[in-house]
């Protein structure tokens, strides 16, 4: 396994020029495997072959891009000639990773699995079952996959016991099972580590004549600036390249001209074609045009990416003009559309979604704080700094979008702008968050009505006075004709032309933290869940927790492999037929199949006694129960592809399924709890004991009873390990859940198939459940939902007993304390729990652990 910390200097030096991580691992995967982990190698010369090995799969990649580019225009012209539909280009997941000729996963998956099942079967038939002596099934399948199964007989429903392998599909399903968070392993794996030879291997050819960095080309139509600074220089030259499919090519590729705002000059927009509103008209004398002489540019060649089917070309052009009062407006002129009779104006929400959503393909930018927001405001805060001639005395700005619409409601503005607090205010309404009080300037843009003009307008860098009428405020009147806390705004006008502007405000500089909205301390759920949960603190000073979004079910954050459809739940994994309460008839539907025939949950709601006692007893004794151990781990193969570590070992949990939207029965129906939501009263409140924030119960809740799902955004595993380094040195407020209780039934995963869970930056309470190491209160079951496709589920939290009022929820993180490898530093446990594992703790030593540690593994 490569060291991570080698890992991470190797990413690094290629981030300082200008190779972002997304682009460098892949390449320095394959060297490592290239090289056999010779280190020395590839750090020689401050990786320069790894930097040239990025530059030539570059080289390759737009190769093989342009030749494919030429075999589409080809296919497109024999189609035009026939008159016949030549086959589309398959959507690709990856972009840029996936070029070969692959059908993309999502494609071969509707294809050759319409449900978990048949998969299974086809995993069964390739897999010998053995019985070991400790009298568990150990199943082999051809690829060396090794699975413990549970021994036959027991009819009892009890998911530490297994179930009985009777079928290749229940063999195959028998060996799924979920691990929480921190996935819990055994310290060493049976697989023997991989014999790595540690000698250095001859240097490659490549070595022996080395190629230095090479120049990209130009990218055409890209102007740089002509003063950067060299790194900049450099980091423009290294711009990603045109590597992407037609339809995923961005559309405008224009340049911005840096010009110091306070540049005389005279009006530069002389073109007719914008039809400036009156209101922008009136300012127009006030503006420099830093517009480039740049021709319009013919984006034809790289696709019609506004959703403007046909073939008419699209033109653009970006005009920036700056007044010496700090105003600053650009102008995104789309030459063409209006041209167009099939075009309807887009809402600008979608643009800018799909904007970002290519920019993230495209570019390959796997930063979470990537946004077209951002982008405008770093082009605020470079107007600022260069117009200030300071970079240390650095005024940013915070950019929020909101819809001409509300800005015309000038109450709902106004008391967005008002309010009284310093944090965000924590509005949140149609596209609108408002900044904290006292703004100082806005961000103006503006579609125009005509479809020929969309200006984008700066207006007033923070600190700068405007000129405006009060007459047209946008100010922090707070709705009552009051303006507090908006001193920026008091002579500011609207400067809104259409009914499609939208207005993004600057206020102050916010990190990446602070940019998420704060929280209402009387429901932090926002009205996402059906009961509200308020935020205490009683012990110090701070009101809320650190900002994060809220959100009630889980979300994809990139590449993360979730399939819905209705065409993969199978009439076995679904109860057409029933109607109502399926718990009212005496014969189970097929949705208890799962659970061997017997629903999991009690007429109640509440897990069954044996299905809760076996779930506690696996976490607690892992090494008691059935273990899996991938061939090769996902895990593992996310730290180091070349390398990968042997598997640690996965604990085989057992699920619980619930009814849903193919079943026949009502909401209603008592197989059906978790999709119902958090029911109990909750409370957000602040530990005493210096474990920060925790979540508490404000009502007794009975042993078995739901609590709360843990919700947050779906990253597979490399893109959590991504995140995790590059938030290296950052505390976090969370820590990933892997959702790997499928891993080891399938041979190898593909990266898009093995997931996990992290809810640092978008999450629900259950972001607040501390860890306790022995006798938590809840613990984490995983279930079937959506579908019956184990890649995905979800984690569910049960009590483990009767928890009374005021008590605060814990369950079991599975961290081992031990490991310094993880990518997410382990805390200093202040569980107080008899069995706490964490020997660092002063009270605790190995002497005096009690036998039940566990042998739980890590991320
Ligand atoms: C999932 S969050 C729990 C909520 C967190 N306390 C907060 O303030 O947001 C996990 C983090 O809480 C803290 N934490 C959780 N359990 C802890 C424990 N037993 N001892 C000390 N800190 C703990 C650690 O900082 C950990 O990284």
């Amino acid at each position: 396994m490569a060291p991570p910390q080698k890992v991470v200097q190797a990413l690094n030096a290629m981030k300082a020029i200008g190779i972002p991580v997304q682009r460098a691992k892949p390449v320095l995967r394959d060297l490592l495997k290239v090289y056999e982990n010779n280190w020395e190698l590839i750090e020689e010369e401050n990786y320069r072959v790894l930097a040239d090995a990025i530059f030539e799969t570059d080289d390759t990649k737009e190769e093989e891009l342009v030749k494919k580019k030429t075999e589409r225009s080809e296919a497109k012209k024999k189609e035009i000639a026939n008159d016949q539909p030549a086959e589309r280009p398959r959507r690709r997941l990856r972009l840029a990773a996936d070029d070969g000729d692959e059908p993309s996963p999502m494609i071969e998956k509707n294809v050759a699995s319409s449900s978990k099942k048949p998969r299974l079967e086809s995993f069964a038939s390739t897999q010998i079952c053995t019985v070991t002596e400790s009298g568990c099934q150990e199943v082999l399948s051809e690829e060396g996959t090794q699975h413990h199964l549970p021994q036959t007989g027991s009819n009892i429903m009890d998911p530490g016991e297994e179930m009985p392998v009777s079928s290749p599909t229940s063999c195959g399903r028998n060996g799924v099972d979920d691990l929480p968070l921190i996935t819990r392993r055994r310290e060493k794996g049976p697989i023997a580590s991989k014999n790595v030879s540690k000698a250095q291997s001859p240097a490659p050819e490549r070595m022996e004549n080395p190629t230095y960095l090479k120049i990209p080309k130009l990218e055409p139509g890209i102007a740089h600036l002509p003063n950067c600074a060299p790194a900049q220089h450099y980091l423009d030259l290294v711009k990603p390249k045109v590597e992407m499919s037609d339809e995923l090519t961005p559309s405008f590729e224009v340049p911005l001209a840096m010009i110091h705002p306070s540049d005389p000059g005279p009006l530069g927009n002389e073109d007719d074609s914008i039809q400036q509103p009156d209101a922008c008209k009136d300012r127009q004398s006030d503006y420099v045009d830093h517009r480039e002489e740049e021709p319009v540019q013919d984006v034809t060649k790289k696709g019609n990416n506004l959703g403007v089917a046909g073939d008419a070309a699209l033109a653009a052009n970006v005009d920036i003009v700056s007044s010496a009062s700090g105003e600053v407006k650009l102008s995104l002129i789309c030459d063409s559309v209006h041209e167009r009779s099939d075009f309807h104006m887009p809402s600008l929400d979608d643009v800018l979604k799909l904007v970002e959503d290519k920019c993230l393909r495209s570019y390959k930018i796997i930063d979470q704080n990537f946004s077209l927001k951002n982008i405008m405001k770093e082009i605020c805060n470079s107007f600022f700094e260069l117009g200030s001639n300071s970079t240390t005395d650095k005024q940013d700005a915070s950019i929020e979008v909101i819809p001409q619409l509300d800005v015309l409601k000038k109450s709902h503005m106004q008391s967005i702008l008002g309010a009284k607090d310093d944090h965000f205010s924590g509005h949140v309404n149609n596209n609108v968050v408002s900044p904290p009080g006292g703004s100082h300037s806005n961000f103006h843009y503006s579609s125009g009505n005509d479809l020929t003009s969309t200006p984008f307008s700066i207006k007033g860098l923070n600190g700068i006075q405007h000129d405006m009428p009060p007459s047209q405020s946008v100010s922090g009147n707070n709705g009552n004709g009051e303006d507090k806390n908006n001193k920026g705004f008091e002579n500011s006008k609207t400067v809104d032309c259409s009914p499609h502007s939208l207005v993004v405000y600057q206020g102050k500089q916010i990190g990446f933290d602070d940019a998420r909205p704060n929280h209402d301390v009387n429901d932090i759920t926002k009205g996402e869940e059906r009961v509200c949960i308020s935020v205490v603190n009683e012990v110090t000073s701070e009101r809320c927790p650190p900002s994060f979004y809220y959100i009630p079910r889980n979300m994809i954050y990139q590449h993360g492999y979730v399939n819905f459809s209705l065409a993969r739940i199978g009439d076995e994994d679904c109860c057409s037929d029933c109607f109502g309460n399926c718990m009212s008839v005496s014969i189970p539907c097929a949705c208890a199949r799962e659970t061997w025939g017997e629903y999991a949950y009690t007429p109640d709601g509440l897990v069954k006694e044996k299905f809760l006692d076996g779930s506690i007893s696996q976490n607690r004794n892992p090494e008691k129960h059935s273990l899996f151990y991938c061939k090769v781990c996902p895990l593992e193969r996310s730290k180091s592809e070349a390398m990968p570590d042997s598997c640690k070992g996965h604990i085989v949990r057992k699920f619980i399924k619930e009814c849903w939207s193919k079943c026949g029965c009502s909401k209603e129906c008592g197989n059906r709890v978790v999709q119902r939501g958090i029911t109990r009263s909750l409370q957000v409140f602040y530990t005493s004991e210096g474990k920060g924030w925790g979540l508490r119960t404000l009502e007794e809740i009975p042993r078995g009873a739901f609590v709360c799902e843990y919700v947050g955004e779906i990253l597979t595993n490399m893109e959590l390990y991504d995140r995790t380094i590059q938030t290296t040195g950052n505390a976090r407020h969370t820590y990933p859940v892997l959702l790997d209780a499928d891993w080891g039934s399938e041979g190898v995963l593909k990266d898009e198939e093995a997931l996990c869970l992290d809810a640092t930056f978008y999450g629900n309470v259950a972001r607040f459940v501390n860890h306790r190491c022995f006798d938590a209160n809840l613990i984490e079951i995983p279930v079937e939902v959506e579908t019956p496709d184990h890649h995905y589920y979800h984690l569910a939290f049960f009590t483990t007993r009767k928890i009374e009022p005021m008590e605060e929820l814990t369950w079991d993180y599975g961290i081992d304390f031990d490991d310094h490898d993880h990518p997410v530093k382990a805390f200093r446990c202040l569980c107080g729990s008899k069995g706490c594992r964490d020997l660092k703790h002063p009270k605790r030593s190995k002497a005096n652990l009690p036998s039940m540690r566990k042998s739980n593994g890590k991320v």
